[in-house]
């Protein structure tokens, strides 16, 4: 069984971060193990973020890289720009597959992560990347294309991304693109994927983001190409916003990443 470590932020409700990561590992069957950055707490209307001092961070990841053998690495949210330097010295020193899931925006709210994380994020970490996987937020900042409101304007942010250094790039259509279909679009070298499920009318969509990430790291682990990865993550997060349980109703549906109950 592979080793494979999610480098990102705890939730509080346990919806997306390192809980959704370590659940949808568990159910991929690769090993999942975890290097907290920071910690997030669900509030109404905002994400309350605490920061690991870098010690603290960089412990955990020589702890894990320098013990485990691990080839497949996927980040989610780093928090700060000091956090972010720290991760790509660690994967400089141990050169991995590496999936950026560039999160920036939360479904439960803003975070205040200021330009010059974004600017890390494309100078230094997408170079080491596999395949990141913006929503369309994230894909506009990354892009400088805003706002992404077609597929063509997918395609083309793709690309830009692309230059950065980042072979393989995945825009999350999902909720944010208008219509009835929550399409995706893989740019893979220079071919392209289009792919495209049903939009589910349903709350239970925090996390999916993390999970559409993990999913990928976890088959790529699992000797997936990204294409048929990208395929069946999109089937399996499909499956998991359509079960996804409410742990609350006073905090509305919330998605739940491995709680995948098909009835
Ligand atoms: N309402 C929905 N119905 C079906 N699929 C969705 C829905 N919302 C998101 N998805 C899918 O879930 C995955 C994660 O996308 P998204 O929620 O946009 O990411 P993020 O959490 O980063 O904002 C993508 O495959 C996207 O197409
Ligand atoms: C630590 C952390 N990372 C990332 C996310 C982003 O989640 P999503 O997959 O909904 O984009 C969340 C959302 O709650 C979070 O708490």
């Amino acid at each position: 069984m592979e080793n494979v470590l999610t480098i990102a932020g705890a939730d509080s409700l346990a919806g997306g971060g390192i809980q959704a990561d370590l659940k949808t590992f568990e159910e991929l069957d690769v090993f999942g193990v975890s290097a907290i950055t920071s910690v997030a707490s669900i509030l109404p209307g905002k994400v309350a973020l605490a920061q690991l001092a870098p010690e603290v961070i960089n412990q955990q990841l020589t702890s894990i890289l320098s013990q485990l053998p691990v080839r497949f690495v996927k980040t989610g949210l780093l928090g700060d720009v000091t956090t972010l330097d720290l991760v790509c010295a660690q994967l400089r020193q141990f050169p991995v597959w590496l999936v950026v899931d560039p999160v920036l925006v939360f479904k439960e709210g803003a975070t205040d992560l200021a330009a010059d994380y974004i600017a890390a994020l494309r100078q230094r970490l997408l170079p080491l990347a596999y395949v990141t996987t913006p929503n369309l937020d994230e894909a506009a900042q990354l892009s400088g294309l805003a706002p992404i409101t077609t597929r063509e304007q997918m395609r083309t942010a793709a690309q830009r991304i692309q230059t950065l250094g980042c072979p393989n790039v995945v825009v999350k259509g999902g909720s944010r693109l208008a219509g009835t279909v929550a399409v995706d679009y893989l740019r893979y070298g220079e071919e392209e994927y289009w792919f495209e499920e049903p939009k589910i009318q349903k709350k239970t969509t925090d996390g999916a983001g993390c999970t559409f990430s993990a999913a990928i790291t976890a088959l790529l682990a699992t000797g997936v190409a990204l294409p048929q990865a990208v395929a069946q993550a999109k089937q399996f997060v499909h499956a998991g916003i359509d079960h996804g349980v409410v742990i609350s109703e006073q905090l509305g549906s919330v998605w739940q990443g491995a709680s995948r109950r098909q009835e």
